[in-house]
């Protein structure tokens, strides 16, 4: 049988700012961020299995990155907890705002990355993290494949 890659698209807004970046990425300001997962494998070839004729269902992809990503990352706003950003971090959070603290500087390469490793973790082990891709803005968006890792 065949392998096939399926992808599943996702969508959330999240802040971030750039310490120590040289430009306007240095402020905390959005993006309406895009995220595209795709997963290879086999289809199911067992026709009495529910899922026959499927590498994943799609719903079942759509729990993982949820839960794992969108659900934490939207409407938060990510800092990087390595630098005195912390300190604007707390601020918020005693403020009751969505605050995320991460341990990288939380570029679209950094957090594609990070994208990769949640979601490996809770993939069916017949099924392989194929790509990434994160998007930022319509015009700049970082990609992550398994055969580069
Ligand atoms: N390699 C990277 N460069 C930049 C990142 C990044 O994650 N990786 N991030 C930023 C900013 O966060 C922000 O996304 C600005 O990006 P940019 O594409 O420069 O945005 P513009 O609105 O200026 O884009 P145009 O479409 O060209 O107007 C900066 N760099
Ligand atoms: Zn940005």
């Amino acid at each position: 049988m065949s392998k096939i890659r399926i992808t599943k698209q996702f969508s959330f807004e999240t802040g971030h700012a750039l310490y120590g970046y040289d430009g306007k990425c240095k402020n905390v300001h959005g993006h309406s961020y895009k995220l595209s997962v795709t997963v290879i494998g086999t289809p199911i070839n067992d026709s009495s299995n529910v899922k026959f004729g499927m590498v994943i269902d799609f719903s079942d992809l759509k729990k993982i990155v949820k839960s794992e990503i969108v659900d934490v990352f939207d409407h938060a706003t990510v800092f990087n907890k390595n630098t005195p950003h912390v300190e604007l971090a707390k601020e918020l959070k005693d403020r009751d705002h969505n605050v995320l603290l991460v341990n990288y500087q939380p570029t679209s390469e950094m957090m594609v990355i990070d994208f990769a490793e949640k979601i490996k973790k809770y993939l069916p082990e017949t099924i392989q993290l194929h790509s990434l891709k994160l998007q930022e803005t319509d015009t700049s968006f970082a990609e992550w494949y398994a055969s580069d890792n």
